[in-house]
């Protein structure tokens, strides 16, 4: 059955696109049929993916979701772009952050991925969300449509606040629109392994939640090979494949295989 994992946290720049695009083509490379969605007005997957001007985009995750607002028909993949690396993924761009203020006029807007989602999910094993940093209405779809929340957290400074923001936003969605949901785990990323900030959060977490929350186990390495993939539109597989962030992320494509529900 397919897994819907959205990789969600409102703070910015602490490597939701760089996760969702390493654990995604990680994922291809094991077998799986992948679907990346960018619900991100940034562009910056579609970017590291290989587009150049996202905003110059015709057809994105915009075009989708206003055809299931207007109840049109979705074309069979339609938005969908193949990338060499094995992995199927709908772009977004500047458009998603007009797209999110018009929701506010439309009934069942929470719902607008998950009824989109739902039509696709038999052709694939795993789709990946890529979250915006922000708690709007387009994350709420995001977690809505989604099995599972990922949550990457930069270990250079205390998160806990914006976590239990995060989480109790999780919960609220739980309870009150997906009863599916829950969080597969907090990732550790950009650590850099000359401090032990990973660590010190790690336990400062683990005394607010316990064992409510998952940590995992491996952490995604500081390492500016990761920064310079982005430009280069293919994955850490390909740009750096022996250094430590490559093997970071098949360490937490496994821990992903791994997990049961
Ligand atoms: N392990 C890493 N080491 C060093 N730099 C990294 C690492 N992972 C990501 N980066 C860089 O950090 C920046 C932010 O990463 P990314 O875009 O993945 O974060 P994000 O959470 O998606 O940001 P946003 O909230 O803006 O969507 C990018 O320039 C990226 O290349
Ligand atoms: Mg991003």
């Amino acid at each position: 059955m397919c897994k819907v994992i959205a990789i969600a946290n409102q703070k910015g720049g602490v490597g939701k696109t760089t996760t969702c695009v390493n654990l995604g083509i990680g994922l291809a490379r094991e077998g799986k049929r992948v679907l990346l969605i960018e619900a991100d007005a940034q562009g910056s997957m579609a970017a590291s993916l290989g587009i150049q001007e996202p905003d110059e985009l015709e057809v994105t995750l915009v075009t989708i979701m206003e055809k299931v607002i207007n109840d049109e028909n979705v074309v069979p993949n339609e938005g969908i772009i193949w990338h060499d690396e094995g992995i199927a993924f709908i772009p977004a761009n500047i458009e998603l952050a007009g797209l999110e203020t018009a929701l506010v006029n439309v009934m069942s807007r929470e719902m607008i991925l998950k009824q989109y989602l739902d039509t696709v999910k038999a052709q694939y094993d795993y789709i990946l969300i890529d979250c915006m940093p922000s708690l709007g209405m387009i994350t709420i779809n995001a977690l809505v449509a989604s099995d599972y929340v990922l949550i990457p957290v930069e270990a250079a400074y205390l998160p806990v606040k914006g976590l239990q923001q995060l989480i109790k936003t999780i919960g609220r969605v739980h309870r009150k629109l997906n009863p599916q949901l829950s969080i597969m785990g907090i990732l550790f990323t950009k650590v850099d392994r000359r401090t032990n900030f990973a660590r010190d959060i790690a336990e400062q977490i683990r005394q607010v939640y316990g064992t409510r929350v998952h940590i995992f186990k491996n952490c995604i390495p500081l390492s500016v090979r990761a920064a310079e993939t982005t430009a280069e539109g293919k994955s850490i597989y390909l740009h750096d494949p022996k250094g430590v962030v490559a093997k970071g992320y098949v360490c937490l494509t496994e821990e992903v295989l791994a997990h049961e529900e």
